[in-house]
């Protein structure tokens, strides 16, 4: 009998069939067939064109469903999306990834090309107007506390982020596309680094990704949209307006005091910098006074000007007073899930619309019918592959729990570490791909990629 295994780092993966494009309407169709196993399905494609030679490739049992092109977005959300909410309502991270080549139909997928009509919202937008009529709804039922502005400290709301990751860096859609650095710190975790203030007295602020709070549907779905306005576009090996960077949009169950609490750690790190920087200074500056060079070449005590250790001591006391503000700023982000009135808080919603991977078919595709891509953008696709590739072994690793997971293998896999190491999430993938049989090398890699996240982190028939 069929057993069902359902690892804790279990990956679904979906596929998602788009309709023929206005370009591709005199091209023939792929073959397609889907069979169904005990959960999970199977896809077998077959290539009939008559300029090709008869291909056929058949995948396992990965596929969790295969969504057919006359599914509209609305539909793909209420399955794949939707069963996932009591997860975030619980303070989980659920991830979505749209994998698939170039111009099948991720974008259209994550975050959609209609923003007004329900049923074709992309899945983040449809993700957060089911957000806001669960969490108004709870805000009906905590009961709030204190008077005047503080009575809104825990009134639940969504704060959204939204980013671009391309070649090693990170780009903030809503701080005007700045450069963020990715960067591992020495507790282990990614740190994304975006834009640096010099403030008076020396103090260095650095803000991490910009999270914008919003009170409401209408307004997040006005701050999306300024934020896409600033998407960068290129031309892939398919078409000329191509994503060729991974999108990353994030919606997390935030409350002010949250928000408080983590603007003060900022304030507290950007107060650390000149005192850590002057107990330094100040060390390097009594021990360069204090030692002199013999004739000999060697560095010894100067008996004339010996070591300040109290200077050295009030300059080290004076950084401890500073880590220890900040680590009270820390203490009191950590309260807020301790104290807090409702599981839901912290809870997120990942979606991720990755750039589209590229594959030539030697076999059928000429060159001379390739958009053209500049040497950049030629660096760029192997770039975009190295993370799609980084990203199937970070899946695989964990799926096989082995002890050293690949995260830092590429920047898209850096960014994405917590999300993936969140307690109780869900990743799911949805693999977009065209029916047009032009397109049947790059539909069979997309499918043989998605197979082995399935194979690898999906739930196992036996
Ligand atoms: N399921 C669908 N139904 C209707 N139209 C679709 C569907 N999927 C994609 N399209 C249309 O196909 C075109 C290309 O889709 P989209 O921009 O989402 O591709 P993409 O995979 O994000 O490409 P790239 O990686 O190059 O940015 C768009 O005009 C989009 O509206």
């Amino acid at each position: 009998m069929a057993l069902q295994q359902q690892s804790p780092s279990s990956f679904k993966v979906y596929i998602r069939w788009r309709p023929l494009s206005a370009s591709e309407s005199t091209t023939s169709e792929l073959g397609r067939s889907v069979i169904q196993h005990e959960s999970n399905q199977a896809i077998s494609i077959t290539s009939t064109s008559s300029s090709n030679r008869k291909r056929t490739w058949k995948s396992g049992a990965s596929f969790a469903q295969v969504f057919p092109e006359s599914d509209l977005n609305s539909h793909v959300y209420k399955s794949v999306v939707e069963p996932t909410l009591s997860h975030v309502m619980s303070g989980a991270t659920c991830s979505f990834f749209a994998y698939g080549h170039s111009g099948s139909g991720k974008t259209h997928t994550i975050i959609g090309y209609n923003y007004e009509e329900d049923q074709h919202l992309g899945l983040c937008l449809s993700a957060a107007r089911e957000l806001f009529r669960v969490v108004d709804g709870i805000n009906t039922t905590i009961e709030l506390v204190g008077s005047g502005q503080d009575e809104y400290q825990e009134e639940l709301s969504i704060a959204i982020r939204l980013y671009e990751v391309r070649g090693k860096c990170a780009y903030d859609l809503f701080n005007n596309g700045v450069e963020c650095h990715i960067r591992e710190g020495p507790d282990g975790r990614t740190h994304v680094r975006g834009q640096t203030e010099m403030l008076e007295g020396g103090k260095v602020r650095v803000r991490p990704i910009v999270a914008i709070p919003c009170w409401s549907f209408e307004e997040l779905r006005k701050t999306v949209l300024a934020g896409l306005a600033r998407r960068s576009t290129g031309t892939s090996s398919i078409h000329d307006d191509s994503s060729r960077t991974h999108a990353i949009l994030e919606l997390e169950i935030i409350n002010k005091a949250l928000l408080e609490a983590r603007d003060a750690v900022i304030e507290r790190e950007s107060e650390l910098v000149p005192v850590g920087k002057r107990a330094t200074d100040v060390y390097i500056d009594e021990h360069h006074k204090s030692l002199i060079k013999t004739p000999e070449g060697k560095y010894v005590m100067n008996p004339e000007r010996p070591l300040d250790q109290e200077r050295i001591d009030i300059a080290e006391a004076e950084k401890q007073k500073f880590e220890a503000r900040l680590k009270l700023a820390e203490d009191a982000v950590a309260n807020c899930f301790t104290m807090r009135r409702h599981p839901c808080l912290g809870g997120k919603f990942v979606f991720v619309d990755l750039a589209g991977s590229e594959y030539f078919d030697q076999g059928t595709a000429a060159p001379a019918a390739r958009p053209k891509q500049t040497p950049q953008e030629q660096r760029q696709g192997r770039q975009i592959n190295t993370d799609l590739f980084a990203l199937k072994e970070v899946v695989r690793a964990r799926a096989s729990n082995q002890a050293r997971i690949p995260f830092r293998s590429s920047p898209l896999t850096m960014v994405l570490r917590s999300h993936f190491l969140a307690m109780d999430g869900q990743s799911t993938m949805i693999l977009t791909v065209s029916p047009s049989d032009t397109q049947f090398a790059a539909t069979m890699n997309t499918l043989k990629y998605g197979n082995l996240v399935g194979e690898a982190g999906g739930i196992r028939e036996e």
